[in-house]
């Protein structure tokens, strides 16, 4: 038996088609365009490349998008300076700033400068807050996207068991707040989880969000599960031009689970659409309007 390909980049594109229309509805109806600042530090060809993308989808989604680029040397200060100004500027209604920062750049405190109603990405302290709470707040894309996969796949999640492999502040916690929110059995492992594999073997969903490469192989996962694969990994290959893959590998997963994200193709384009879908909420929200509710069922039809 081989599971179910859960196609992500067919989901993303739906989902911004839908947000699309939104935002052409918005500029005609009250004459508000969505805009998204993204501030890149340094010149990693992978983040330019991911910057890149977003920008583009931002402006094909009828979005106005402003690209920053500061040098791998800028001082904190620079950065903080320039997302003060951000804040202030009534065109932009989300604020990205791509991470990792170089080292002289405290993340936590550009975090902490972001307005909490421009934190796109929902690492303000307050947005995680509000997750953690069962407030409304920004909810960090990744997790997002993966909820809505998961919901699309499978409807109601309530009383399933879910284990999520990760505790970043970015993925894994926010991941396992939201399937707490929806009244799944969560179960957050780690690098020090004991028995790991048999924590693995409980779940019907399962969260693959470590970042080492093809680390969870088939006979960790139950038969039938559906496992999401949030890992984004780029490895070697003999021919020399590196490939993605996954947390999970693959190959042996897709023989047992019931139904399985690919990679690429399954969370990471999702992430790109939740961003999206954050930023036209935000300028909603800051311009008072409500916000469009059932976005994503209305884009699965
Ligand atoms: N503040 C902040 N927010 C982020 O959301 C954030 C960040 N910093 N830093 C970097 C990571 C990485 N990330 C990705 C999103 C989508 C793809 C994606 O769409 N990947 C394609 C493949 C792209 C390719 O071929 O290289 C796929 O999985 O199908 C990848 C990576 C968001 N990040």
């Amino acid at each position: 038996m081989s599971a179910a390909i859960i196609d992500g980049k067919r989901a993303a594109e739906h989902l911004r088609a839908e947000i699309g229309r939104h935002v052409v509805r918005l500029r005609e109806q009250h004459l508000v365009t969505p805009g998204l600042a993204v501030i890149l530090v340094g010149e990693d060809p992978a983040s330019q490349v991911y910057v890149r993308n977003k920008a583009r989808q931002a402006r094909e989604a009828a979005m106005a998008s402003f690209e920053y680029r500061l040098p791998y040397s800028v001082p904190q200060e620079k950065v903080l300076e320039l997302i003060e100004r951000l804040n202030d500027d009534p065109a932009v209604h989300g604020i990205l700033v791509q991470l990792p920062l170089p080292p002289q750049v405290d993340a936590d405190r550009v975090i902490n400068a972001i307005r909490p109603d421009k934190d796109i990405d929902g690492f303000h302290p307050v947005n995680a807050g509000a997750l953690a709470t069962g407030g409304d707040g920004m909810v960090p894309c990744t997790p997002l996207g993966c909820l809505m996969l998961l919901k699309h796949r499978l409807g109601d999640l309530a009383g399933l068991r879910a284990v999520v492999l990760g505790r970043s502040n970015i993925v894994g916690k926010p991941m396992a707040a939201l399937l707490l929110r929806e009244s799944c059995t969560v179960t957050v492992a780690h690098s020090k989880t004991r028995d790991l594999a048999d924590e693995c073997r409980r779940a019907d969903i399962l969260v693959a969000a470590v970042g080492r490469p093809r680390m969870v192989p088939g006979d960790w996962i139950k038969p039938g599960a559906t496992v999401i694969d949030v890992g984004i990994n780029r490895i070697d290959t003999p021919d020399g031009k590196g490939r993605l893959v996954g947390d999970v590998v693959f190959d042996s997963a897709v023989e047992v689970a019931g139904a399985i994200t690919p990679v690429p193709g399954g969370v990471g384009p999702m992430t790109i659409a939740c961003l999206l879908l954050n930023t036209l909420e935000a300028a909603c929200r800051q311009h008072g309007l409500p916000v469009p509710q059932g976005l994503m069922e209305a884009a699965w039809g």
